[in-house]
């Protein structure tokens, strides 16, 4: 078959999501006579509320929204045969512009642990520091001052976060620290910051401050509502991009296919679903899944789509006082107030580490990969629990009608390092229409349910100590039989600090289980379908993010990490961005700033 050539750029990036702004931005910026095309499958963001105004940020998440896609998997027994949705960024900055902006880096340790040469902590930390404008604290060593993304504290902070600190440093007996984002510390309670311009309010997102700032460089194009099907090879030198329009994003344009040309690299950045499906598509992939596709193909790689991992959240609602501030009025449309704009609700946590007691009090399930795994390292969290000053029911709930109108806060805790893994491939169905063969893997390994399982008991004891406790919203917590000590209702006020804890029961414990794998849902921290390692370990691409295989292609986004990271992951998609930028201007011999 053959299309138009429409025109040729010196690099193409199929994909135009967090890490392609990133290393696009930085290119066009170190060397402005670069042809640079993104295309990206979502629509331009610049200046739509809906992304830049941190209030709006769950409105991406509505069911019709089409700046997100919902990324539906296999249902599994293993979360009561619900089939998961993982929301990702359909839009030009991609996650970036539609994620929650909770501010968290992963331990310097989790990057040494990738084994990978020049990924080093030592070589990445200086990056770190080159993306960011540390707004909260000055003369932080870890952190960097004059960076494009900025981080604050929101400005005003909701009434529950020094509550949920006040309980966590007595009951908890955990210590305070003003900063657990220096790359170490953990197990300690502090405020939580975000990825927003403490002096605008504005969100600090990929796409605005690095590639909607090079508006003036007229060889950086972004091409939106472009869906890539798949990379143009020529003796396996990656030569051009074949895309048509985006359905979602358009869906009464023309969906015939063009082509362009790229001169000297394609790099596919459409994130961990959208990276391993345009390879699979162009022939890079495991024999059997492209045989099944029809595909031929051009490179044996079977680690392509494997892997797949994220975290595992449970969001637990309580009611709250009448007199505190929350932000229940974003989430019912109501006027609010001014300063609650730039907020999303998220104002301390802690990045939590059991210690002897509550290892004792688990399933011993757990103890193996504790042992393996966490014991030594002790800058690594198991979990993060943080209260959210708002009702949020999980995904798999939606609620027929919104709550009655009053106060709400919820526990949201997620799981760091889920020993499960699943998959993202392409499959076609008997009426020949692509699909995604997507298995989460959602808590497949029988210790990933007991932290989240702990994780209840444990958010649901600092909760009820907390001064703005007014007991459990009882159709979004376990079914407890009745008679149970644990049974969920209304309630006055707080149990006193020093309050027994809730005794369980085996069969609460099942209930508990049970519950869990019916909400157990995504943060959206997908990653490792393309991984960076050997290609004998079912490796993707190398240390500089060439495909094997082939030349020309580089992965450049969340997909290439090749384990999982302890904390929310835009921190790690932009520093992939920022190395990406810094080795694609090393192959071209550019000076980089
Ligand atoms: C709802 C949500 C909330 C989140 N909250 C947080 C948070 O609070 N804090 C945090 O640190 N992290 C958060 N994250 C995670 C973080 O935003 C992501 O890890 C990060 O943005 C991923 O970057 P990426 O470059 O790998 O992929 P993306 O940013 O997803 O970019 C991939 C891009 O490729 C495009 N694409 C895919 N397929 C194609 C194709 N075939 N053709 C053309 N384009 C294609 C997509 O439209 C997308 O724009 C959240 C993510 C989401 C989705």
């Amino acid at each position: 078959m053959s299309h138009p050539i429409l025109s040729e750029f010196d690099i193409v990036f199929a994909g135009g999501g967090t890490t392609a702004c990133v290393v696009a931005g930085r290119l066009a910026a170190y060397d402005p006579s670069l042809r640079i095309l993104i295309l990206e499958a979502g629509q331009h963001t610049l200046n739509k509320p809906i992304h830049v105004q941190p209030s709006q940020a769950l409105l991406n998440q509505a069911p019709t929204s089409t700046t997100v896609t919902f990324n539906i998997g296999n249902s599994s027994p293993h979360i009561n045969g619900r089939a998961p949705i993982v929301p990702s960024g359909r839009c030009v900055g991609g996650g970036s512009c539609v994620n929650f902006m909770v501010y968290t880096r992963a331990p310097a340790s989790d990057y040494d642990d990738w084994g990978v040469d020049g990924w080093e902590s030592e070589n990445l930390i200086p990056l770190m520091k080159k993306l960011e404008k540390y707004e909260v604290q000055p003369d932080c060593p870890t952190h960097g001052y004059d960076g494009p993304i900025k981080v604050s504290s929101g400005g005003r902070r909701t009434g529950i976060s020094n509550e949920f600190i006040q309980v966590g440093t007595t009951y908890h007996k955990r210590h305070y620290a003003d900063d657990t984002e220096d790359l170490e510390t953990c197990n300690t309670y502090s405020p939580s910051q975000k990825y927003i311009d403490g002096i605008t309010g504005r969100r600090s997102d990929a796409a605005h401050h690095y590639v909607y700032t090079q508006a003036h460089n007229l060889n950086l194009h972004v091409w939106d509502g472009k869906r890539v099907k798949r990379i143009i090879f020529e003796d396996k030198r990656a030569v051009g991009v074949e895309f048509t329009s985006d359905p979602a994003s358009c869906p009464d344009a023309n969906q015939s296919s063009s082509i362009v040309r790229a001169s000297k690299l394609v790099v596919v950045s459409a994130g961990a679903f959208g990276s391993p499906t345009i390879l699979e598509r162009s022939g890079i992939g495991a024999e059997a899944i492209l045989k099944r596709c029809g595909i031929d193909q051009l490179v044996n790689l079977p680690g392509v789509g494997e892997k797949y991992r994220d975290h595992y959240l449970a969001l637990v609602p309580y009611l709250a006082a009448d007199e505190i501030i929350t932000t229940e009025a974003l989430s019912r449309g109501d006027s609010i107030l001014q300063e609650s704009l730039t907020q999303n609700g998220i104002d301390s946590k802690i990045k939590w580490r059991p210690d002897d007691e509550e290892l004792k009090a688990m399933s011993p399930a757990f103890q193996p990969r504790w042992k393996e795994f966490f014991q030594d390292r002790p800058d690594k969290a198991v979990a993060v629990f943080t209260p959210f000053a708002q009702y949020f029911s999980p995904l798999s709930r939606p609620r027929s009608s919104i709550p009655p109108t009053r106060n709400y806060m919820t526990a949201c805790y997620y799981t760091l390092y889920p020993v499960s893994a699943g998959s993202v491939h392409i499959n076609v169905t008997e009426d020949g229409k692509e699909r995604m063969d997507f298995n989460t893997g959602f808590l497949d390994d029988p210790s990933d349910i007991v932290l989240l399982n702990f994780g209840y008991k444990k958010t649901r004891e600092i909760f009820r100590r907390m001064a703005s406790y007014r007991g459990e919203v009882a159709a979004d917590h376990p079914d407890f039989p009745e008679g149970s000590a644990a049974a969920c209702r209304e309630a006055s006020g707080p149990v006193e600090l020093d309050a027994p804890d809730i005794i369980y029961t085996a069969e609460d414990d099942e209930v508990i289980d049970r519950f869990l794998r019916d909400i157990v849902q995504t943060p959206s921290h997908s990653l490792g379908t393309c991984a960076m390692k050997p290609e004998a370990d079912h490796g993707v691409v190398d240390a500089r993010l060439n495909v094997y295989g082939v030349s020309n292609l580089k992965v450049a986004d969340m997909s290439i990490s090749p384990l999982n990271v302890g904390a929310n992951t835009y921190s790690t998609a932009l520093l992939i961005g920022e190395r990406a930028a810094i080795i694609i201007a090393e192959d071209f011999g550019i000076g980089c700033i």
